[in-house]
């Protein structure tokens, strides 16, 4: 379980960092939805914190009115106030921070225009891009030009960092030119998911796992995050990126990674990340042909992608993706990628690690399944195959699910097979909570270093490969389990 007040790092010391954010995309959908309700939700446990908030975007907040608006959007300071009421947030600080947030037009692809809003800043402050890639990028060249940066300067990237391996490579070279790696963060909320956490006191906070956590006692791992939702409106976005770069390229590959890492020694900005990067090192595609892979796990199929067609899910009615808005048809964007992908480790070989992603599943499952080998020994007159034990973790929703088999084979009942479920009694920070938590702590610990994101990108460049080459489209209709054969 993750008690939500535990603080995973020694370092640096908690609330004696930033003091002020300025978030530049501050009108965008991230900034109203996710970024200020997470704020406000650690603002409420933490009722001792002090934080200005600096809303920015090119327009005056809320904007001119379009031709076809009839009602003038309220300020941002109602927006601020609104998104914290969103989430029932009360105390000090969440006053503190609503009374003194203010709102400052900037173009931040203009040198001129970071100067005048980064002038009577004092840091301890970080920057939170919260850009399309494009931007960050022209912000990055921008901050670049100015005579002097605020002390201590931190800068918050959002996914997706870069748009390839290069692009991601020449991004991580601008950033390093302003500030240093540990004053980055590369955000993933995935990271910060309740469940996703668990795997952290699951692991390291118990004895009996830890032990059996390698290729002699696990079979295989899956990591699966479907969703009812379809496009939901961001079809320009979607169709330049698809499932894979926009679910696997970071999310599911740190979820893996934090799955599969060594034992940090310490939960710090300098473990963490390397023990990740080492796991995404040593990840490839599973190897179909592989003699040994053939014989113990038969019948893979490494690279599985597909697009929706029109259907019903989570009672809504689905258009075929080719009739969504904003989209090239002809493009061939994936809304379902499952890859089966090994980790070439001593620790990890010859394991099948799982990750699947689809748009528009009917039932969808979002968990982390660990798949332990089933007892070396059969005895006479038992039921056999016995059933293997499993662990599996929700994301969001913090279940915990642990199979195991009891009973005698001797009596009448035979064997049973016990299911420990147990959800987490306190509900914690949202995602971003947790992100705004880490950002305020000047503590990047779980967010994604650079090589991290650069070795995904490598991964996706794989995967891309088989797309072209022995993994065709498929269709399946909304409201389904995806193609077959995934
Ligand atoms: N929305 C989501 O659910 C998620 C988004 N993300 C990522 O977060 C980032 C932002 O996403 P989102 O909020 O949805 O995007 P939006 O398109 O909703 O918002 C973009 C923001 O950028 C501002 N902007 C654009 N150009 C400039 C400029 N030159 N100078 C200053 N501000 C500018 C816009 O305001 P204006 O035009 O007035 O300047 C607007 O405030 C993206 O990288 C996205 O991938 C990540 C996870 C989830
Ligand atoms: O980053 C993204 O994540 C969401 C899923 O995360 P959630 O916290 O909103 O459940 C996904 O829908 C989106 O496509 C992707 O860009």
């Amino acid at each position: 379980m993750c008690d939500p007040a535990f603080h995973l790092t020694t370092y640096p010391d908690p609330m004696d960092n930033i003091r002020t954010l300025v978030i530049l995309g501050a009108s965008g959908d991230l900034t109203a939805r996710l970024l200020l309700p997470g704020l406000g939700s650690l603002l409420a446990m933490q009722p001792e914190r002090e934080i200005t908030v600096i809303g920015s975007a090119r327009d005056d907040f809320p904007g001119p009115l379009g031709p076809d608006d009839d009602v003038r959007a309220e300020t941002w300071e109602d927006t601020v106030a609104k998104a914290f009421s969103s989430v029932d947030t009360t105390g000090p600080a969440v006053d503190h921070a609503r009374e003194n947030t203010r709102w400052v037009s900037c173009d931040v692809t203009e040198a001129a225009d970071l100067e005048k809003l980064l002038d009577d800043v004092e840091g301890p402050v970080c920057l939170y891009f919260a850009l399309a890639p494009a931007i960050t990028k022209k912000a990055c060249a921008a901050l670049a030009e100015l005579d002097a940066l605020p002390e201590d300067l931190y800068l918050a990237l959002e996914k997706p960092v870069g748009t390839d391996l290069d692009s991601a490579r020449a991004l991580n070279a601008q950033v390093a030119q302003l500030v240093d790696e540990e004053h980055t963060f590369r955000v993933d909320h995935f990271l910060g998911m309740p469940g996703v956490l668990d795997i952290v006191g699951l692991r390291f906070a118990n004895r009996m796992f830890e032990p059996i956590w390698d290729r002699r006692h696990i079979a295989s791992i899956e990591i699966v995050f479907d969703e009812t939702l379809a496009l939901e409106g961001r079809g320009e976005f979607y169709d330049s990126t698809g499932a894979a770069r926009d679910m696997l390229q970071s999310h599911l590959l740190q979820v893996m990674a934090l799955t599969m890492m060594d034992p940090p020694s310490r939960f710090d900005p300098v473990e963490v990340p390397a023990n990740t990067a080492h796991i995404l090192r040593a990840t490839r595609l599973w190897d179909e042909d592989s003699t040994m892979h053939a014989a113990e796990h038969p019948g893979i199929t490494p690279v599985v992608r597909g697009r929706y067609t029109a259907g019903t899910t989570g009672g809504h009615d689905v258009p075929d993706y080719a009739q969504e808005k904003d989209v090239d048809p002809e493009r061939e964007t994936e809304t379902f990628v499952q890859v089966t992908l090994e980790v070439d480790t001593w620790r990890w070989n010859g394991v099948p690690v799982t990750l699947r992603s689809g748009k528009a599943i009917g039932n969808p499952s979002q968990h982390i399944r660990v798949t332990f080998r089933r007892p070396p020994h059969e005895y006479r007159g038992w039921p056999h195959p016995t059933a293997p034990n499993a662990l599996s973790v929700g994301f969001e929703e913090e279940h915990v699910q642990l199979e195991a088999n009891v009973g005698s084979p001797f009596d009448s009942r035979g064997m049973n097979r016990l299911t420990l479920s147990s959800g987490v009694p306190e509900p914690g920070l949202t995602a971003y909570g947790s992100v705004m938590r880490w950002i305020l702590d000047g503590d990047p610990t779980f967010t994604v270093r650079a090589d991290a994101t650069e070795e995904g990108w490598r991964i996706i460049d794989l995967i891309q490969h088989a797309y072209d080459t022995c993994a065709p489209l498929q269709e399946y209709p909304a409201g389904s389990q995806g193609p077959h054969p995934a």
